[in-house]
């Protein structure tokens, strides 16, 4: 339990927030600038608030009014940044010697077996990390803040500086610290997919305050078209069971309320619960039967709103799907027009499951 309040001026920049995160992934989320990288710096105690309290646990790191000021090495606090920064003169297997090595015995709650395999770096610890790549430089970072045995792991970017297929890679490592270690993470990142695949609570930051706290698909829910100015950036989050797998054509069948949603992944297990995220710019609307069309994901809904800029192009529908979730839709306004469409109107939302990024597709973390 983490549990943030500071308040900081700098220069023209005012932060003042307030949030508080539970076990598992809290991500701190927002455009540039807002101000995520100076919260998790204050938490780190890399810099302190004008006013404000910051409580982890049961112990009391920074508090104003009290002259209390906790220094960062007696945080017990994990921090990994976007470039991994290991010791380049150092074995793997020393560097995460390093983190153990300022850790009390008393408090060394994580072993190094569990880090090694969790993070798969078994093969790597004789190497020095010039010769690593900068997904297996990234994995033996997080594992040298890991066994710090933190009370707290704080990551600002950890994928930003890998390719794709580097990101795909290590999120599954991430998500398995997050499930078997109990230690919260602090998580900041402006990829939408990672926020919704890792995190149980949300903060979305905007401009030095909190714009909105909760859970994924409420808080990225683009609810004006003002809002997704940045229209790339709008999203829905829909829940449902692994239906089926189809290994012949590398895609599962995801059952929905409203429909069936095929993503373009093989997932676990069927049976189990996945949240997907869709972006509102890659749903079209349709009155298409099934089957006519080249697109898989086919979902009914009653358009619940619509949104629109009187002379913009765009316009943003809203859709209440069977069973209650509610998927967004980035249309033009000549569509719109075009289409005749108005609220409570039927439609069949069509989702191209090329679009689904499998970053996005993930069973729900614990809360
Ligand atoms: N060392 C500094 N001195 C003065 N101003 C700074 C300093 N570091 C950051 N700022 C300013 O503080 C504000 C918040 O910056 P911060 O790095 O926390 O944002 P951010 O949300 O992490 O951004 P990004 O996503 O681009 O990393 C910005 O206006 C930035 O220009």
């Amino acid at each position: 339990m983490i549990d943030v309040r500071v308040e900081l001026a700098r220069n023209a920049f005012r932060l003042d927030v307030a949030f508080a995160g539970d076990g598992g992934v809290t991500a701190l989320f927002g455009p540039s600038g807002c101000g995520k990288t100076t919260v998790i710096r204050l938490v780190a105690g890399l810099e302190r608030p004008d006013r404000g309290r910051i409580v982890l646990g049961d112990r009391v790191l920074v508090d104003t009014e009290r002259g209390v000021f906790v220094p960062p090495h007696r945080r017990r606090i994990g921090l990994v940044f976007q470039d991994a920064q290991l010791f380049p003169h150092l074995r793997v297997a020393t560097n995460l010697a390093y983190g153990r090595f300022f850790t009390r015995p008393a408090d060394r709650a994580v072993s190094r077996d569990a880090v090694v395999q969790v993070l798969g770096i078994d093969h790597l610890l004789g190497r020095f990390p010039a010769t690593l790549s900068g997904g297996e430089k990234q994995r033996v970072a997080i594992g040298r803040a890991l066994l710090m045995s933190p009370d707290l792991l704080l990551m600002d970017e950890p994928l930003a500086s890998l390719d794709e297929e580097r990101k795909r890679e290590i999120l599954p490592f991430v998500e398995r610290l997050r499930d078997e270690f109990a230690i919260p993470i602090l998580y900041v990142s402006h990829a939408v997919e990672e926020v919704v695949r890792l995190a149980s609570t949300v903060v979305r930051l905007d401009a030095g305050h909190v714009a909105a706290i909760g859970g994924a698909a409420e808080v990225l829910a683009p609810t004006t078209l003002a809002h997704a100015g940045d229209r790339f950036g709008a999203v829905s989050v829909l829940s449902g069971k692994v239906a089926a797998l189809d290994p012949a054509h590398g895609v599962s069948t995801i059952a929905h309320a409203a429909g069936s949603i095929v993503v373009p992944r093989l997932m676990a297990s069927v049976g189990m619960t996945v949240r997907v995220v869709v972006h509102a710019t890659d749903v079209a609307l349709g009155r298409l039967p099934d089957g006519a069309t080249s697109v898989r994901t086919t979902l009914a809904g009653r358009i619940a709103a619509i949104t629109s800029d009187v002379d913009g192009p765009f316009a943003l529908v809203a859709l209440d799907l069977a069973g209650g979730e509610r998927l967004y839709a980035y249309l033009t306004r000549l569509a719109v027009d075009a289409m005749q469409l108005a609220v409570g109107q039927s439609v069949t939302a069509l989702v191209k499951a090329v679009s689904i990024d499998e970053r996005g597709v993930a069973g729900v973390p614990r809360a």
